[in-house]
This record gives structure tokens, sequence and C-alpha cells, in this order.
């Protein structure tokens, strides 16, 4: 039996494997600057966030259809069912997909139907959350969320993303205060490579039921003392942090000293085609690194569902599941 867990950080864009950069491109009739897929791969040397927003935002451009979007939802949810996942809480940018020939509502829609084929294949169930970018204008962001709202678009709730440094939280406040408002669910990156003072931000100002990443919050104590009162939810992404250099080694990694200090950490995978492997590649590094006992693995799968949007029952009954896979490790 694998470990259950819930994937709570991950961008749908961040799951495009090289292999369908190419394919999408050659389908829609995208000149990629790239003549072949070694080329692309030699792209992906990173020196910190933005070197990789660089690459991430131009690759996504070979999205085009709604099938497109289904297809690729899909061939996630098979990766992650795969390694373990049983629940996803999706990330999209969808100012990444407006502006063109493409209806965001389409866009939405075949997410959607590639969420139902999940759920359907592999009772896999989903949320989907609307990014923002917070290198973008917030008038931009206030914009959309109308749009989003009025027109009833089907999304779970909000995140914020992108360049982090330079575009703290408190620029969107009026954006998530329309959201919560709104009853959609509200979360932001905040503390990946910015600094702790963001994750205040974030959650003095945005009102956030979960931090993305949050790695930056062991600079300050007394905010560490807040996340463990309020046992506020910090979606950690190992690979990730190490790719982008928020993090200089697996060693240096603080999940350990986070688990330690009884924060409410999980382990995700944030843009896995990007970052080198899904959930599993995740908890490979960790143990190969740390080799976390069963009650440790238990611990992340159980604070991953507790973390999610799920109602109460069904996160309890995923909880006994994770709770009957560390009593077989005994
Ligand atoms: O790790 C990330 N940080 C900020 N924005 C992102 N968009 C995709 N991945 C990321
Ligand atoms: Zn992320």
């Amino acid at each position: 039996m694998k470990l259950p867990v819930a994937e709570l950080h991950v961008h749908l864009e961040g799951t495009l494997e090289p292999e369908m950069i190419m394919a999408l491109a050659k389908k829609n009739s995208i000149e990629l600057p790239y003549a072949s897929i070694e080329e692309l791969r030699a792209q992906y040397q990173f020196t910190n966030l933005q070197s990789f927003l660089d690459l991430f935002y131009a690759n996504m451009a070979v999205l085009r259809t709604a099938q497109d979007f289904r297809e690729i939802t899909v061939a996630y949810l098979q990766r992650a069912h795969d390694s373990g996942v049983r629940h996803v809480e999706l990330f999209f940018d969808p100012q990444a997909h407006i502006g063109g020939a493409l209806d965001l509502r389409e866009v939405i829609a075949g997410i959607r139907a590639g969420l139902a084929d999940g759920l359907e294949r592999w009772e896999l169930s989903s949320k989907l959350i609307a990014c923002f970018w917070r290198h973008a204008p917030a008038s931009e962001a206030m914009e959309l969320m109308k749009v989003l709202v009025e027109q009833k678009h089907d999304i779970d709730g909000i995140g914020l993303d992108s360049s982090e440094v330079g575009f703290p939280p408190e620029l969107f406040t009026e954006v998530f205060d329309y959201a919560r408002a709104h009853g959609l669910h509200v979360v932001a990156h905040a503390g990946e490579e910015g600094p702790a003072e963001y994750i205040w931000q974030a959650l003095d100002l945005l009102k956030v039921q979960r931090v993305d990443h949050g790695i930056r919050s062991l600079d300050d104590p007394q905010l560490v003392q807040r996340l463990v009162d309020e046992q506020m939810p910090l979606t950690v992404c190992p690979l990730s942090n190490i790719r982008l250099r928020a993090v200089d080694t697996m060693a240096e990694h603080p999940l350990p000293q986070m688990l330690a200090k009884g924060l409410k950490v999980s382990v995700h995978s944030d843009d896995p085609a990007y970052f080198g492997g899904y959930m599993d590649a995740n908890f490979d590094a960790l143990m190969e690194q740390f080799s976390f006992s069963s009650e440790q693995l238990a611990t992340l799968a159980k604070n991953s569902f507790e973390s999610s949007f799920l109602d109460e029952q069904s996160k309890q009954a995923l909880v006994a599941e994770v709770q009957a896979w560390a009593e077989q490790q005994k």
C-alpha cells in the first residue's frame, strides 16, 4: 500500500512535460525557440524563482484549446494517482491564458472535464484554485476576480503566485477581501524567496487559510509561534526549493526542523515537470536525506488531508487510511 496523500500545491502548467510541450507546439503550429527536446531540456537550469518563471510562462503558451487543458489535467492525475495521491487541489494561472482566442470559460471547462475524468477513473477528488500573478497590477487581478465571481466561473478558491520579492501580499488585500466575501477559499504563496514579513501579511491582510511554501517563517520565532498556535497549514515543496535555490541542498532543507517545531507542514510537488518529479520523487528525496520514520511520514500525510478543503467526513476517512498505512509499517 502506498502512503495516501493530498496534493495541495501543484500548478497545472508546471506538469507540462517537455514531450508534451513539443507535441502541443507541433499540433497548435506554434514555433518554439528549441529545435529538439534536448535543447528544451537544456533550459531547465535555474538560478532562482524568476529564471524558472521566464521559461515556465513561455512554455505554457502551447496550451491553446479546451481539449489541451483536459488532456494535460488527465495526464497529471494519472501520474498523481500512480504516486499515492488521493485528493488534488490544483492551481492554474488564468492571466496566462486570456487575451488570446481561447475564452476563460473554455479553459476552466477543459480543466474541469479533466478533473471529472480523474474522479471517474481513479476516484481522485479535486478542487480548482485560480492563482493571480503578483507581478501584474493588483487592479488587473481585481478586474479578473470580479469576472470570475460575476460570471460564476467554476473555481473553488484563489491563490497568489509568480515573482515574490518586491510584490508583497498587502497589494492584493482588496482582491482577497472580495474573494472571501464571495465564499471562495483563499491561499497565497509567501515566504518562498520573500521575507517572513510577507507571511505575516498573508495571514493578517489576506487572511489566508494556507500558506504556500512558508519556509522563510523559520527566520522569525514569533511568526513560528503564531503558525504553530493556529496550526496554519504550510505546503512545503522540497524539490522545488532545491531547484530554485531557495535552499542550497536537501541536507539543509528545513522540513525536519519545521516538523519538530510542530508546524502543520505537508509535502508537495509545485511544478513537477520542471523540478525533478512528482509526489513520490519528493518523498524519495526526503527519505534519502532524512530517513523519516513511518510516524513522521504519517504526520505529513495526515497534515495534507487535514489542510485540504475537503469536508470533515472525507478528511476523516482519508486520515483513517493513513493510520491503516502506519499500522501496516509496524
Ligand atoms: O514556486 C512558485 N512560486 C511562485 N509562482 C509559481 N508559479 C509556479 N510555481 C511557482
Ligand atoms: Zn507554487
